[in-house]
């Protein structure tokens, strides 16, 4: 299902942190939202699934205006794994991942044996099969992340959202999901602090700072030292396609963090 961001503003706090973002992501692609803290991603993707109003501009989902849609309907269409899943959770695993169904039920409707095959594939492809009965509040972050994506899953929507979906996940899981995502088929945002898991996995990358897109294109194009450095203030050394990168900081940051400088060689 193809998403289109059409000159979408976001007003926050009576500031606007996004301004005229625009781009289309076409059905079955991966896109990778990257871009410094505060540059306006989780405002952005916030958009797609209705949980902020674009003071500016529209998105669309499958040709409609997310807004027009029920709220049953949005939920067909996307499905959004977040940040930081809160950790109030008074359910178990099983309980969480099976939520994941609740836009595919009327109202009373009760569960069926494929919405019970379906979750139970979730947490198998997420390897949480082992947690089903644990309570979510009693998982470690990276488990419970795990948890997150196997209910987004479970959502079976053409349309997949995920803030920071890696921020807890240790580097072998970090690429299994990575993986997951991109072997679905389905179209995915994702926003994404790691610029080498953008390069490796995301058919095109979009470069938001300061809440406007910078750039637009697949991570050998985009992912270029002189963009890296304008927009993180980082050096980097790039090498081959798809794009693997090697950050060096910047002298201010070495005196900020007062961090040894790598090597260059
Ligand atoms: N509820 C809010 N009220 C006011 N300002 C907000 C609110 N939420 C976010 N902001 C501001 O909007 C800007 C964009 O924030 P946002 O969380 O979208 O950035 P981000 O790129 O996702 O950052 P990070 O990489 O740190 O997660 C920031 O300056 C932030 O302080």
């Amino acid at each position: 299902m193809r998403v289109e961001i059409d000159r979408v503003g976001v007003t926050l706090g009576g500031r606007e942190v996004v301004h005229e973002a625009s781009f289309v992501v076409e059905p079955g692609e991966l896109v990778g939202l990257v871009g410094p803290n505060g540059s306006g991603k989780s405002s952005l993707l916030r958009t797609l699934y209705r949980a902020v109003r674009p003071s500016a501009g529209a998105v669309r989902v499958g040709g409609d205006d997310v807004l027009t849609l029920s709220s049953r309907e949005a939920a067909r269409r996307v499905a959004v794994m977040l940040q930081d899943p809160s950790t109030e959770f008074d359910l178990d695993v099983y309980e969480t991942v099976l939520l994941g169904r609740g836009p595919h039920h009327s109202s009373f409707g009760r569960d069926t044996a494929q919405d019970v095959a379906i979750v139970e594939e979730a947490l198998r492809n997420t390897e949480v099969d082992d947690l089903g009965g644990r309570m979510v509040a009693t998982l470690s972050g990276g488990q419970r992340q795990r948890v997150m994506l196997a209910r987004a899953l479970a959502q079976r929507s053409p349309v997949l959202v995920l803030d920071e979906p890696s921020n807890h996940l240790d580097i072998s899981h970090q690429h299994d999901l990575m993986s997951t995502v991109r072997g679905l088929g389905r179209t995915v945002i994702a926003a994404l602090h790691d610029l080498n898991l953008a390069a490796q996995y995301c058919d095109r990358v979009v470069v938001l700072a300061a809440g406007r897109v910078v750039a637009d294109g697949a991570p050998a194009a985009v992912l270029t030292p002189d963009l890296i450095r304008a927009t993180f203030a980082i050096d980097v050394r790039v090498l081959g396609d798809p794009p693997v990168l090697a950050f060096r900081p910047l002298p201010r940051a070495v005196t900020r963090t007062s961090a040894p400088v790598p090597s260059s060689t």
